[in-house]
């Protein structure tokens, strides 16, 4: 429904059309911009210093030199696992690769018409229907069940990605580590180092980003005493938006549109003049660049100069001149899906299984502040200020 759109700001009293003449308007904030609702020690995004902390670590810092299996411990526990501890994770993150038969029924069940990310929402509802566990919230029993979804989400992703294809699905390898094995059920082998390595920092990259809207939406849910599996659930609905984890799928979209380098330009101008918005470029909370850009635009060059075939340095050449554009025209920089996008491309995915890796990674950050959540809750509910018709007899 739209309304008119109440003053944002502190004026005292407002008139109009079924308000009565001295009501106070409250300070509104559209999109809860600039509102701090609650405290985290998961990770700190400063926009100031352009960075990003997990738990008091920078991530590019982690994404040079840990595993994504290390820095989930680390989002999960507070601190990186020992080696007993990474030992004793990596052995049940194997163990619970395979999808159980109902979910794997389930998902072939679905239609191929429907977009993969309802595929990942409808399997994790699945996963959570059938898990004994299910309404256990205990803080061990949270971790167990997080730790379960992260190591099963890959498959769901790998699997719909293939059966779209007309591929026989391909069995989780438990001797294989989890970049590795994720690609290994992707596409049927494990690609060069390169592109494992470049996978892998997306996966370390996207796996937490403080209160995002799709952390913000599992932490709702879980605020009302829900399930873990519900607040996961209701997260990839809110991810798959393309102003939040479906711009990766959408800059695809947008290079497919432009064509090459040398239009980009044009192509821009004309956008801003039909007033769209450039997926990938903004940030509601970066103003100066996304913090995680750097680190993942040096790995897709990375895997241009890896790959070294003529669609990937068009495809690089086509970033930059765009980039460039939005950073003259507009002076907006692009965020993490910017990049991401043409990486997962090269690495061989078909663009709607963009924002399902999202998932697989952010299923640690959203299950980080599950448990968060939990342990010291509050029912989340704002309020509204009321701005339609007056009270008035039914007639
Ligand atoms: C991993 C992630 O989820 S990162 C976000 C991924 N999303 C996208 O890439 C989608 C494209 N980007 C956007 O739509 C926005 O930048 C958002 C939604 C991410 C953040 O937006 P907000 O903080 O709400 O800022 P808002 O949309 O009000 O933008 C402020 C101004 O910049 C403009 N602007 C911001 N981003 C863009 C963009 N990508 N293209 C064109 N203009 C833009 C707006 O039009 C607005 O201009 P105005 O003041 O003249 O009206
Ligand atoms: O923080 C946000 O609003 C969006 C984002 O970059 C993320 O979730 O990674």
């Amino acid at each position: 429904m739209t309304t008119s759109t109440p003053s944002v700001g502190s004026a005292p009293t407002a008139s109009g059309p079924g308000l009565a003449a001295a009501t106070p308007v409250p300070e509104i904030h559209k999109g809860l911009a600039g509102v701090v609702v609650d405290t985290t020690s998961v990770s700190k995004v400063n926009p100031d210093t352009n960075s990003l902390l997990y738990r008091g670590y920078p991530v590019q810092e982690l994404a040079a030199t840990r595993s994504f299996e290390e820095v989930a411990y680390l989002l999960w526990h507070g601190d990186l696992p020992t080696a007993a501890q990474l030992a004793e994770q990596t052995a049940t993150e194997r163990a619970h690769r395979a999808l159980p038969g109902a979910v794997r029924n389930a998902i072939l069940e679905l239609p191929t018409t429907c977009h993969p990310m309802d595929v990942c929402r409808t399997a994790v509802s699945v996963i959570g229907a059938h898990d004994p566990t299910a309404e256990d919230s205990s803080a061990e029993a949270e971790h167990a069940k997080a730790l379960r979804l992260w190591a099963m989400l890959p498959a769901v992703v790998a699997l719909d990605q293939r059966r779209r294809r007309g591929q026989q699905i391909v069995d989780p390898d438990e001797d294989l580590g989890y970049a590795e094995n994720f690609l290994h059920m992707a596409f049927g082998e494990v690609p060069d180092e390169c592109v494992v390595r470049a996978f892998e920092v997306s996966m370390i990259l996207y796996a937490e980003h403080s209160f995002n809207a799709s952390t913000f939406t599992a932490r709702v849910i879980t605020s009302t005493l829900s399930d873990l599996h519900s607040a996961v659930t209701g997260a990839i609905g809110a991810l798959k938006g393309a102003l939040h984890g479906g711009a990766n799928e959408a800059v695809m979209a947008t290079f497919a549109e432009i064509g090459t380098a040398d239009h980009a330009a044009a192509w821009l101008d004309q956008a801003l003049a039909d007033k769209r918005k450039i997926m990938g470029f903004g940030h509601r909370v970066y103003k100066s660049g996304d913090s995680r850009v750097p680190t993942m635009k040096t790995t897709l060059d990375d895997l241009v100069a890896h790959l070294a075939t003529t669609e990937a340095v068009a495809l690089d050449e086509l970033y930059d001149a765009l980039e460039a554009a939005m950073t003259e025209r507009k002076g907006i920089l692009p965020n993490l899906d910017y990049p991401t996008g043409p990486a997962y491309h090269l690495m061989g995915f078909d663009t709607p299984t963009f924002t399902p890796l999202f998932v697989a990674a952010r299923v640690v950050g959203w299950t980080a502040h599950v448990v968060e959540q939990r342990a010291a809750n509050a029912l989340i509910r704002p309020l509204s200020q009321y701005v339609g018709q007056a009270q008035r007899a039914v007639p």
